[in-house]
């Protein structure tokens, strides 16, 4: 089998399209414009690349963006006033503190001092707990958009089997908790996990998130299956030329895509769903906000 390949990127620009479209009904309608704060610490070149790009999408479809870049020395006091007062500025829907964050800041403490209702990436222990128990939250951004495009390709996902890759609060585990929700049988394996080979083999849907290079080869894929490849890993390219280097996900694509039904590349896949998903969440959490009906398909 030759697989589909799911486009990210095409598919991240009918999501902006949407919500460029909701952004421009709570202006004309309401007098609102959806803002979103990114505060990046520290000076990360990959950091500084994806929050430059998220601010010029948020631009594009029509919200305020407000960018706050910080010393990577920066106290932790500091960084906690600052979330204070964009928790308490009414321009303010939406907030992302860049990760990881320096080593001397405690990630916990300053993502749960983020106010919930704000916490776009869905990252402050309220909102996990409340994805968790099926309730309404904010979703974070990457699972969010791998499961758009599973229900996209699939319809219903339900009582497929489903194996995730990997167990990070950010990705694994959220990621597994929105399969469970959508009636999936969810495995979530490890670097712990006894035979990976065997567990990936069973799944009808296979969700990469490890951060290693191409770890997934061909012939773990089911027949058929889905692969979506979150991975976002630079590695060198010489035969590009000198110095030169590409990305790659944690699947070896061209392996997998003789087996798989439908993958989604790296890059143009996985990773511009991830940031329309952050836009979509801003324009829900500004309606839920306003006490305003929230945009549909949107969510989870
Ligand atoms: N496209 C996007 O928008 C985004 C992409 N990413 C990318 O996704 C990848 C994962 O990110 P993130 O979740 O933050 O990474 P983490 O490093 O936080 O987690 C990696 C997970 O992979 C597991 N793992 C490591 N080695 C193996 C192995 N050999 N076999 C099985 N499992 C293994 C780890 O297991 P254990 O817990 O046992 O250590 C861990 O649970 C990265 O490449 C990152 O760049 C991340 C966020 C957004
Ligand atoms: N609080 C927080 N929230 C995050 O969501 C978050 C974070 N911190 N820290 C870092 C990771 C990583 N991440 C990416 C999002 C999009 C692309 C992306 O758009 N990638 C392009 C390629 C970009 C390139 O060419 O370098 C693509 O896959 O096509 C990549 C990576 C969000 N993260």
């Amino acid at each position: 089998m030759t697989a589909t390949i799911i486009d990210g990127k095409a598919f991240a620009g009918t999501v902006r399209e949407k919500v460029a479209g909701h952004v421009a009904r709570l202006k004309e309608e309401h007098g609102i414009t959806p803002g979103l704060a990114v505060v990046l610490v520290g000076e990360d070149p990959a950091s500084q690349v994806y929050v430059r790009s998220k601010g010029k999408q948020t631009v594009e479809v029509g919200m305020n963006s407000y960018e706050h870049k910080l010393d990577a020395d920066t106290s932790e006091a500091d960084l906690l006033a600052l979330i204070d007062q964009l928790n308490n500025d009414p321009a303010v829907h939406g907030i992302l503190v860049q990760l990881p964050l320096p080593k001397h800041l405690n990630e916990d403490l300053v993502i749960n001092s983020i106010d919930p209702a704000k916490d776009v990436d869905g990252f402050h222990i309220s909102n996990v707990g409340l994805l968790g128990t099926g309730q309404k939250s904010m979703v974070p951004c990457t699972p969010l958009g791998c499961l758009m495009m599973l229900r996209d390709h699939h319809g219903s996902l339900s009582g497929m089997d489903a194996v995730v890759i990997g167990r990070s609060n950010i990705v694994g585990k959220p990621m597994a908790q929105l399969l469970l929700g959508d009636s999936c049988t969810v495995t979530i394996a490890h670097s712990r996990t006894k035979d990976l080979a065997d567990v990936v083999r069973r799944a009808d849907i296979v969700v990469a998130a490890v951060g290693r290079p191409e770890m997934v080869p061909g012939d773990w894929i089911k027949e058929g299956a889905t692969v979506i490849d979150v991975g976002i890993n630079r590695i060198d390219a010489p035969e590009k030329g000198e110095g030169k280097t590409r990305l790659v996900g944690d699947c070896h694509f061209d392996s997998c895509a003789e087996r798989a039904g439908a993958i989604t590349p790296v890059p143009g896949g996985v990773g511009p769903m991830t940031i329309a998903c952050l836009l979509a969440n801003t324009v829900t959490a500004c309606c839920r906000a306003n006490g305003l009906a929230e945009p549909e398909g949107l969510t989870a």
